[in-house]
Formats: structure tokens, C-alpha cells, sequence
């Protein structure tokens, strides 16, 4: 429980509110357990002795305990809902600030719709707890005491049946929530993977559709949702018996306290009123326990889920630098025999031995086929991930040293499939830099040639995009996305593979945009070699290697690789339907 009870206690708030609940709990119990004394007093006093006094005075002081509790009742209620709510916002807070921090060698751990789950169904199942099972677990233990000490008091005789009766309503307690407790974990896994078919469909409804894979898809929920089913059932399975056990417990103590009370009152050791007294303890007593068995139940659902929240607010950062260097000498890019892999305890290097040195203002292109490494080695760069022997440095600095804000700051990316958000155009542009002036966005646009298709949008920078930018085509996000970048004024802009979707003609006239720009290094991830021909700088990566390296005519004249990759891509341009037959192949 630790990450939560230190961000309750960071919270005054909730400590507060807390606080106030459990204390009118406390004060409602108690005017509570005095109701059965009165009422007593009222049998053996009032009734027997025909004394109005007692009626009247026994009476009120039963109409106020329970109206002090009625009102003790609602201010705990009150406060119970204040802290639930505050908690709530905070654990989602918390979690989603900690996401934000995430590198991606923590993203890699959760699945999306884990991290989902955990930021709304589990905040809600502790939430839960807190509102539904704190009246109970403050009421219940004193409940039981009082009423045991109570049922003494009156008379402890017929009040030794509770030696017998608890003992055996502790075991249930202990047996069904043995049975229940491992099923919660299994329960909130099973939301996640509900979570996770329903958020793949969504976000691939247009594969699934163009592929006819309806059905497929509709049979997949099916059995995760018969899943998520079966696992509720046997969870409540057990839980269910709960409440009918302890109520055979409570009337089989009723029936003995009658029977033992009634001999005991022929026999002129007890009064009418002192039966009804204990007869309401046993009914307190008993009900404490199903409160608290309920209670348990609540607690070890919000168990499972509280470890699962803290599995998200204690995953382990990328360690920062005590001192961060928040200035950049210059952006040389120098990979000293870095090699790379995902997991620690993986045994093949994604990237072996890279060894290259990127210079200021200078660009580089990134050849490779698939699976070779392009974009694990450009995601070094900015410390989406890092590295797993060797070095990198920019500017003279190991990139662990830096600020990690600053050093993405420095460092643009465009990926392939970069996202663009719900919101205008503008409003996508201005995630690069939100004080851009219009001037800065009229460049960018230009260099990006998203001034090509901005005039025939019907509203041009103030047209909405849908989420994911699905209203636009592949090309045209691309080029969003290239401008988003550049408002962003890296000093390193990395394309991994960005211009895929645009045609030659464009992607030369933004490569000529791009090269007016002086001073910025670029890193271009490309399947053509027409997009890196202009380069300082190549490198050919197969299975995680440099495997060539030199400017396009040095690598045409000595290297057999990338003389092959260019002549293959030679001939599909002169013979485009050679590409096709590829491509359908
Ligand atoms: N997040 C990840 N976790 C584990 N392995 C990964 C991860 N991402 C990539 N890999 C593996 O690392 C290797 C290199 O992948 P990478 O994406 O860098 O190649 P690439 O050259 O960019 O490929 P492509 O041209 O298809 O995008 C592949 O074998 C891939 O399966």
C-alpha cells in the first residue's frame, strides 16, 4: 500500500476528510447501540410499573439518539464522498502524470488498455471501498464490542452464547473471502483484455472492415466477454454465500436466546425487557459481522486493484542525471560501439557495435530492410530508450546527462505513423511550439508543402481534424506532421521514414525546403534511396550493423549492397508495373 498511503498523506485534503468520517461514523454507532438500552428501560420500567415518566423520558431520549444519528449518519456521508472523490482525482492524476514520464521501455511493460483499466476501473473500485466500506468497517468493530459488552452487562449468562456464535461466523468470514480474494486479480486482468479486442477494433474498424473481418472480430469479444462472465461468476459464487450463512447464525442464536431466555425469565433471573435489549444486541452483533465480512470482501477487490495502480506509480523512471545539462554545445551526434537491446534479459542485440559520428548541420540518411534496426537506432537519440552498451553523446554530453525535457526539445521527431489530435489544424500545428507566430506557421507549412492542400480544405488552418486525423489523407498527415515538427525548432530533426506516403515530386521539394535551413542536422530514415541520395552521410543497417557507410556516389562505386538496393529501385522506377508485382507479390 505504500505509493497510496503517501499520496493520501500528501494530500491534506483527503487526510482531513477522512478523518471527519471516520469520527461521525464513530458518533452515529454509538447513539446507535444506546437505542436497545432504552428501549429496554422502557419494557421493564415503563411497562412493567406503568410509569409515564420513563415512557416520555426513555422515549425522547430514544427519538434524539436517533435522530443524532440520523444527522452523524449524513455528515459522514458527506465526508466519506469528499475523500472518495479527491482520492479518486488524485491516484488518476498521479497516474497519468507518471504515464507522461514514461520511457518507452516503461510503455513497453503495460498494454494500452491495462494502463486504461487501471486509470478508471480500478480508481473506481477503490473509490468504492472508501465510500461504500468505511461506514461499515468503523461501525462493525463498534458494533461488536459495545453490543457484546452491552448483552454482559445486561446479562452475561444468556449473553455466553456469543462465545459460540462468533468463533464460527470469523470462520465463514475467513473461508469466503479465501475463496474470493485470488479471483479479484484474475477479474480487473480480464477487464483489461475486454479493454484491449475493444480498442484494437476501434482503432483498426477500417482494416477489419475492408477485410470483411467482422465477424472474426465479433467472435474474439465473445470469448473474452464469456471470459470476463465466468471469472464474476465465480467470484460472487463464493460471496454470495455470505449474507444467508450469517442470517442461519443469526436466527439459530435468536432461537437460542429465546429458548434459553425464556427459561431463564420463568425462572425470575430475567426480565421481558432485558430479552428485548439482548435480542437487539444479538440482531447489532450480527450484522456487524455481515459488515464486515462484506467489508473484507470490498477490501481485497480494492487490494488487487491498489497493487495494480502502484504498479503504474512505482514503475521505475529512466534514471536522470542529479545535475541535468540543460545547454546543448553543439548537436554532434557520436554513437561510441553502442549496442542496443529491448529487454534487459534479452539475448540478441537489436543494434550491435555502432560506432558513427553524426557532425552539426549535417544530414544523415538510414538505409536498412525490415527489422534492421532503422528506428531502434534513431529512438537512442532522444532517449526513448537507452542504450544498452557503449555510448551516446550530442554535443560532447552523454544524452543520459541531459534534462530529458530539454534534450527532446532539441531533438524533433516524425514518425511513419505520427498521431495528429482531435482539434483544428492550427490547433495540431501549434503542439510544435503553442506561441508560434503566424508568420512561423506560413513557413512551415511551406517548407512541409502542407501550403499545397491547405487552400482546398474548406475552412484551410481552421478545418477540424478528426481524431487520429482520419479526415485527411496518409500524404497530407504526413506533411502535417513534418511542419508540426519544424515549429518545434529542433536543433536534430529525425524523419523515420515520414515521406513514405508522399510522392517523389514532393518529397524532393520538401527535402529542398529542409536543406535552406541551416544548422540543423537531420536524420532521414528512408525505403528510397532518391529520399537520402542528397545526404552527407549513409549508412546501410542489416540485422542491427552498419554495413556500409559513405556519401551516395562513394557507396554506389563500393558497396555491393547498396549498389544492388539502388539498381533494384532503379529499375521498378523505370518500369513501374514491376513495382506493382512486387507490391502484390
Ligand atoms: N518495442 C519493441 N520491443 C521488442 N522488440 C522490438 C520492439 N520494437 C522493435 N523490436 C524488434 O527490433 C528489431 C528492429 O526493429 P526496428 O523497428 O528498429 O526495425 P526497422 O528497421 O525500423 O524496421 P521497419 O523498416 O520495418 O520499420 C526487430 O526485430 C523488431 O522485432
Amino acid at each position: 500500500m505504500n505509493a497510496i498511503r503517501l499520496l493520501a498523506r500528501e494530500s491534506k485534503a483527503i487526510h482531513k476528510y477522512f478523518a471527519l468520517a471516520v469520527f461521525f461514523v464513530g458518533i452515529e454507532t454509538l447513539f446507535e447501540v444506546l437505542i436497545p438500552l432504552l428501549m429496554a428501560d422502557i419494557i421493564d420500567q415503563g411497562v412493567v410499573n406503568k410509569d409515564m415518566g420513563v415512557f416520555v423520558s426513555r422515549g425522547l431520549g430514544m427519538l434524539a439518539c436517533a435522530l443524532l444519528s440520523l444527522a452523524t449518519g449524513l455528515l459522514y456521508a458527506r465526508f466519506a464522498a469528499k475523500s472518495s472523490t479527491k482520492l479518486g482525482q488524485l491516484l488518476r492524476d498521479k497516474q497519468f502524470a507518471r504515464i507522461q514520464r514514461f520511457s518507452f521501455t516503461n510503455l513497453d511493460r503495460f498494454e494500452t488498455s491495462g494502463i486504461v483499466t487501471r486509470m478508471t476501473s480500478d480508481v473506481t473500485v477503490v473509490q468504492n471501498a472508501i465510500t461504500s466500506g468505511l461506514r461499515p468497517l468503523a461501525r462493525g468493530p463498534i458494533m461488536l464490542v459495545l453490543g457484546l459488552v452491552m448483552s454482559f452487562l445486561i446479562n452475561a449468562e444468556l449473553a455466553f452464547v456469543f462465545f459460540f456464535v462468533c468463533p464460527v461466523l470469523a470462520l465463514i468470514m475467513v473461508w469466503i473471502v479465501s475463496k474470493v480474494a485470488p479471483q479479484y486479480p484474475r477479474m480487473q486482468s480480464a477487464l483489461d483484455t475486454i479493454n484491449q479486442v475493444v480498442q484494437e477494433n476501434l482503432i483498426a474498424i477500417r482494416a477489419v472492415k475492408a477485410f470483411v473481418r467482422g465477424d472474426y472480430e465479433l467472435e474474439r469479444f465473445d470469448q473474452v466477454n464469456d471470459e470476463v462472465a465466468s471469472i464474476t461468476r465465480q467470484t460472487f459464487h463464493y460471496a454470495l454465500f455470505n449474507t444467508p450463512a450469517f442470517q442461519l447464525c443469526m436466527y439459530t442464536t435468536i432461537v437460542v436466546l429465546m429458548v434459553t431466555g425464556s427459561r431463564l425469565i420463568l425462572e425470575g433471573r430475567l426480565e421481558v425487557g432485558q430479552l428485548t435489549g439482548i435480542l437487539s444486541y444479538v440482531l447489532q452483533i450480527l450484522n456487524s459481522f455481515v459488515m464486515l465480512s462484506n467489508v473484507f470482501l470490498l477490501m481485497t477487490r480494492s487490494m488487487a486493484s491498489v497493487r495494480r495502480i502502484e504498479e503504474v506509480l512505482l514503475e521505475p523512471l529512466a534514471a536522470q542525471s542529479e545535475n541535468p545539462v540543460t545547454t546543448m554545445p553543439d548537436s554532434t551526434i557520436v554513437f561510441d560501439h553502442v549496442d542496443f537491446k529491448y529487454a534487459a534479459a534479452g539475448r540478441k542485440n537489436v543494434l550491435e557495435n555502432i560506432d558513427l559520428t553524426i557532425e552539426p548541420g549535417t544530414t544523415l540518411g538510414v538505409l536498412g530492410g525490415t527489422g534492421s534496426g532503422k528506428s531502434s537506432f534513431v529512438s537512442l537519440i532522444p532517449r526513448l530508450y537507452d542504450v544498452s552498451a557503449g555510448a551516446l553523446t550530442i554535443g560532447g554530453v552523454d544524452v543520459k546527462n541531459y534534462d530529458l525535457a530539454f534534450l527532446r526539445d532539441q531533438v524533433g521527431v516524425v514518425l511513419q505513423n505520427n498521431v495528429l489530435f482531435s482539434g483544428t489544424i492550427l490547433e495540431n500545428l501549434r503542439w510544435g511550439d503553442e506561441n508560434a507566430s503566424m508568420e512561423d506557421i506560413e513557413r512551415v507549412c511551406r517548407i512541409a508543402c502542407v501550403d499545397e492542400f491547405l487552400d482546398r480544405l474548406p475552412e484551410g488552418l481552421d478545418t477540424r481534424l478528426d481524431q487520429g486525423g482520419t479526415n485527411v489523407s496518409g500524404g497530407q498527415k504526413q506533411r502535417l506532421c513534418i511542419a508540426r515538427a519544424l515549429l518545434k525548432k529542433p536543433r536534430i530533426l529525425i524523419f523515420d521514414d515520414s515521406t513514405s506516403a508522399v510522392d517523389t515530386h514532393t518529397d524532393a521539394k520538401i527535402r529542398k525546403g529542409l536543406a535552406s535551413m541551416e544548422g540543423l542536422t537531420q536524420i532521414i530514415i528512408a525505403q528510397r534511396v532518391q529520399s537520402v541520395e542528397h545526404c552527407d552521410q549513409i549508412i546501410v543497417l542489416d540485422d542491427g550493423q552498419i554495413v556500409a557507410r559513405g556519401r551516395h556516389d562513394e557507396l554506389l562505386s563500393g558497396s555491393a549492397v547498396y549498389r544492388e538496393i539502388y539498381e533494384t529501385q532503379k529499375k521498378r522506377r523505370q518500369k513501374p508495373w514491376l513495382s506493382t508485382v512486387v507490391r502484390g507479390i
